[in-house]
């Protein structure tokens, strides 16, 4: 709802009151359409202020209502009703103006903001426009070229940038209601016309910019609509009178409301939100455990991911202790750090945290930290013995976590005095950039300790998700059997190119072949020798361990190619460390003489076979995990692959995907493919997946509570 008061001196004010972040819900929006009739039809007010309750203007449209019938007053009239008023009116903008609420403040006259607060058009993050009208009215106020930035972008900005580039009249550091009532007050009787930006001619696109951007935005958003969307409302703002160009912005915003990709990003917009809000089976959550206070902390191993933890915390203002025993590592990575460090500040707007980080090779110095995290090889007996001395040598009650990206924390826990302070904190390389964190919870990881992981991924800016300890986690347990079908592709006549381009048509920056390159193929080589897949003493046959097996790519390791630090894998480069992929010639031979080798006749695959293998082979392990309650809902799931694995927002995420395309056909097509494959397990269809089809396939919304009541009744 609004409220409405009569300030002395012929104000009225207009306060938005929908926490928490003032969404323009239906109710909101009638009383803001009430409100302002009344300020107009009150001879004694001469000019109107719009604010939000709680110190925050408006959070926009309310995305809930999205899901339903739109009901109560449309946002385009009442903004053009607030613009028509003769009597000034402006926006009071605290905390934040997003979306829609800047759009109702591009409708006002006149905007004032805080200092602090927080502008931007994110509509395109959530696969939509900013369809009240913010197409057509930030282009007249601020030119064609900022306003593409930020349309095209969804980024917020802050006040003093707003100010610069024209969105805002005044920013203030005090009270901001006060100053926008001193504001109208002022200019209370001055025209109005000039302040009504859909009046105003939008400049014209002399440069072919728009045409420009849009060649870019095709190549960038790989099949997003609402880009491109966003692009063409631009050009129309360029290229019509204002009714027109209003028109041309409803005809787009209908087109990407009814698509399939703004559900998709709506819903991965809540699922981020999901998983803040962890439980876990034992029922412990945030309302009943407590994240321990973290001010020192230790990282130990300082390779590529220990570094990028190092930078992560002390962006944070976490005095880290950084610990490498080798001495060249140590004197390498005390050099890296902190250009890191000042590197990755600078890029988020941050002074350089001075002085909190301290280097040293000797574990004796984490005695004093109250977490440490190891981030040593991937080699669990070089863990063991890391997590043996630090549970001597750091005080009780110190937290201990493992960057592991996949083995058993239970068996690292069994060598501490506490086992309950043990849990892992799976980063994903960079550690200071990607987003994701997975915390690993084991059978003996306290509530407490828990919290804290969830809580410092929080601080330090990631989309931290609670996951059950089994081998690879989530993240890495579902890639497994997508690089297997990868590779079994290629055995039946694929080229890494051709696997690669369906999956970049399907959205993924780089697909699995170009992806694997780049990690490095020597990390999967060791884990497969490490499981006894591979390696001396192994016969090469195609059926290891009672399932079918690829070796190709223990073949193309053995032939020295490790991807792109070697400067050939599955694609070769300029040189070790290149990064332009192209196709070699040696792999088409290569791949031509392993067939020949084993009697396998290549055939023609379409992309399409390429995706259901490789998507829904990933997409059925995601339903194991849930049916193992490593993971709490699917939101996790698709919370760690669009966060950690480049899976396409727009996609929503793989299990979201799986509903999208219909459960019944994701059935029926691994039973197909596992008919045709019966020696791959991981195409064998999950029981959950079964159970969801045989209840009439229910909206991914209502998996989580459908597994709980399964789980009660022992139907998992
Ligand atoms: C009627 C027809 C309409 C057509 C109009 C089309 C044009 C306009 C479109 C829009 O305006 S789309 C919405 C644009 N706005 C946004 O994208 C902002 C989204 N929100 C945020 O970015 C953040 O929430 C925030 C505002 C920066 C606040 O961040 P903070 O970290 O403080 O809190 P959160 O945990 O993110 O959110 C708290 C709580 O509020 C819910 N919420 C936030 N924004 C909205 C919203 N716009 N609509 C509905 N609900 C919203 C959020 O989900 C959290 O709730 P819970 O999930 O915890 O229950």
């Amino acid at each position: 709802m609004a409220t409405y008061s009569r300030l002395p001196g012929s104000v009225a004010l207009i306060t938005l009151q929908n926490p928490p972040v003032n969404a323009l819900s239906a109710a909101v929006r009638q009383g803001i359409v009430d409100t302002v009739q009344r300020a107009l039809k009150d001879p004694k007010v001469t000019s109107v202020v719009i604010c939000g309750q709680n110190g925050k203007f408006c959070g926009g449209a309310d995305i809930r209502e999205f899901a339903g019938p739109m009901l109560g007053p449309p946002l385009v009239p009442m903004i053009h009703a607030i613009e028509a008023v003769d009597k000034p009116v402006a926006a009071a903008i605290e905390g934040v103006a997003l979306g829609g609420g800047l759009e109702l403040a591009l409708g006002c006259h006149y905007r004032i903001a805080h200092s602090k607060a927080l502008l931007g058009l994110p509509e395109v993050t959530l696969g939509l426009l900013p369809g009240a009208g913010g197409s057509q009215r930030l282009p007249r106020l601020i030119g064609l070229t900022a306003a593409l930035d930020l349309i095209t972008t969804g980024r917020h900005i802050s006040a003093a940038e707003a100010l610069k580039l024209g969105i805002l009249d005044q920013v203030t550091d005090n009270n901001v209601v006060d100053q926008a009532v001193e504001f109208v007050r002022r200019v209370a009787g001055q025209p109005l016309d000039s302040r009504r930006l859909s009046t105003l001619p939008c400049p014209p696109d002399v440069d072919s910019l728009l045409d420009k951007a849009m060649v870019k935005v095709r190549q960038r958003s790989r099949g997003a609509l609402a880009p491109v969307a966003c692009v063409q409302a631009l050009m129309a703002a360029a290229s019509l009178p204002y009714t027109q160009g209003m028109e041309k912005e409803r005809e787009l915003l209908t087109t990407l409301f009814n698509s399939g990709q703004a559900r998709a990003l709506q819903y991965a917009f809540f699922s981020q939100r999901v998983v803040g809000k962890w439980s876990l089976p034992s029922g412990a959550s945030w309302d009943n455990s407590a994240a321990r206070p973290i001010s020192k902390a230790a990282v130990i191993g300082l390779g590529t991911m220990g570094r990028g933890i190092v930078v992560a915390l002390a962006l944070t203002g976490i005095s880290v202790v950084a610990v490498e025993t080798q001495e060249k590592q140590l004197a390498e990575a005390s050099q890296a750090v902190p250009a890191m460090l000042q590197r990755e500040a600078g890029r988020r707007g941050l002074a350089t945290p001075p002085g909190v980080i301290s280097f040293s090779s000797n574990l004796q110095d984490v005695s004093e930290v109250e977490l440490v995290i190891e981030a040593v090889f991937e080699d669990m007996s070089l863990k063991l013995q890391v997590f043996r001395h630090l549970t001597s040598v750091c005080r009780p009650g110190t937290l201990l976590c493992s960057n592991t990206s996949g083995l058993d924390i239970d068996q690292l826990a069994a060598v501490t005095q506490s086992p309950g302070l043990v849990v892992g904190m799976h980063f994903f390389a960079p550690a200071h950039v990607m987003k994701l964190l997975e915390v690993v919870y084991g059978p003996r990881s306290s509530p407490e300790a828990v919290a804290t992981a969830m809580q410092l991924g929080k601080r330090m800016g990631k989309v931290s998700v609670a996951v059950g300890n089994c081998p690879g986690f989530v993240g890495n347990r579902m890639l497994k059997p997508y690089l297997e079908q990868a590779n079994f592709l290629l055995e039946e006549g694929a080229t890494p190119q051709q696997v690669d381009e369906a999956l970049e048509e399907f959205g993924f920056p780089m697909g699995v072949f170009r992806m694997s390159d780049l990690s490095g193929l020597d990390v999967g080589w060791r884990i497969r020798k490490e499981a006894g897949l591979t390696g001396p003493g192994v016969e090469s046959t195609r059926t290891r361990q009672g399932r079918r097996y690829s070796p190709l790519p223990d073949q193309v390791c053995e032939a020295g190619r490790l991807g792109q630090k070697t400067g050939r894998g599955w694609y070769q480069y300029d040189g070790p460390g290149g990064r332009v992929a192209r196709s070699d010639p040696w792999v088409h031979i290569f791949l031509e003489a392993y067939r020949a080798e084993h009697d396998l006749v290549a055939r023609s695959i379409a992309p399409e076979e390429i995706l259901e293998r490789c998507l829904y082979a990933l997409i059925n392990e995601g339903f194991n995990i849930l049916q193992d309650a490593m993971a709490a809902g699917p939101e996790d799931i698709d919370a760690i692959y669009v966060f950690g694995y480049g899976w396409p927002r727009h996609h929503g995420g793989p299990m979201f995907h799986a509903g999208q395309v219909g459960l019944g056909r994701i059935l029926e097509r691994l039973q197909h493919h596992h008919h045709n494959h019966p020696d791959v397990p991981h195409l064998k269809p999950s029981t959950l997946l079964r159970r969801l089809v045989a209840v009439g396939s229910p909206p991914v919304q209502k998996w989580r509570e459908f597994i709980n009541k399964e789980r009660v009744h022992s139907q998992l």
